[in-house]
């Protein structure tokens, strides 16, 4: 397990530009070694907020982005196109605006889609299409993504796996449907921590005090099942992205 490494950032403006430009080079990085970047997006404010300001960069014309293969990291479970959808709202932060292939999209399932409100089926297709991408480098069914970045909620869930469930807990399946969340909507989708783990860097984002908390659990070791944001980290790095609210309680 990579040991996590901390940066802490003065103000969630400077965090999400400063997030923006580390993705960029990230990108262009694994473009020159690999062909192909492979980033796994995740909703909430700051997820989001970073694909604004990639979006507002200049920097952002230095990725190839037919180039780029994009995942989700959760997916909240609702009808195509709804604002609530993480998707949506990374195709409005970003996508729409880059010059994306769009076979290298793959977002999780709506609820109105082929499997209709059966989130488990749709959880089990994403395993299926993930499984078909899968890479030696990496010892569970999907592929080796460069980079893939989290949030973190005010009782420690990432993705959306929340503390105490057996979706945290969950060894086997890369993809779940999740059921009663406590953050609305109910019903979502998310890679499990097995499948999190597979990725090259993980990265952990999040800003504001009522974060302080989960952060400084995360990082002085808690069990996953109870702040499951400790269970995420990378096969080469850990980055834990925050400002100074956030890392109030995090010894230096
Ligand atoms: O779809 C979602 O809701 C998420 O992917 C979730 O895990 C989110 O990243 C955190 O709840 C942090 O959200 P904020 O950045 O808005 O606090």
């Amino acid at each position: 397990m990579t040991a996590p490494q901390v940066v802490v950032h003065s103000g969630g403006d400077v965090l999400a530009a400063a997030a923006a430009a580390r993705l960029i080079t990230t990108i262009v990085d694994a473009q020159h070694a690999r062909e192909i970047a492979s980033v796994v997006l995740t909703g909430g404010r700051t997820g989001i907020g970073v694909l604004e300001q990639v979006r507002l960069s200049p920097a952002r014309d230095a990725v190839d982005w037919s180039r780029v293969e994009l995942y989700w990291g959760d997916e909240r479970f609702l009808p195509d196109g709804d604002p609530e959808r993480n998707e949506t709202q990374a195709r409005t932060a970003l996508l729409d605006h880059v010059g994306i292939d769009p076979s290298r999209v793959h977002p999780m399932m709506p609820s109105d889609g082929k499997f209709g409100d059966d989130a488990d089926a749709a959880a089990a297709h994403y395993a299926e299409l993930l499984a078909t991408e899968a890479d030696a480098a990496t010892d569970v069914p999907v592929p080796a993504f460069d980079v893939l970045m989290l949030g973190v909620g005010e009782e420690g869930h990432t993705a959306s796996l929340f503390p105490d469930t057996p979706y945290v807990r969950e060894s086997e399946r890369m993809v779940v449907g999740v059921h009663d969340c406590p953050k609305p909507p109910p019903t979502r989708i998310s890679l499990t921590l097995p499948a999190i783990r597979a990725a090259r860097e993980v990265w952990l984002m999040t800003t504001g005090a009522a974060k302080a908390e989960p952060v400084a659990g995360a990082l002085g070791g808690a069990d996953a099942v109870d702040i499951p944001a400790a269970g995420a980290h990378g096969r080469a790095r850990t980055l834990w992205l925050l400002d100074s609210a956030a890392a109030a309680g995090v010894s230096a």
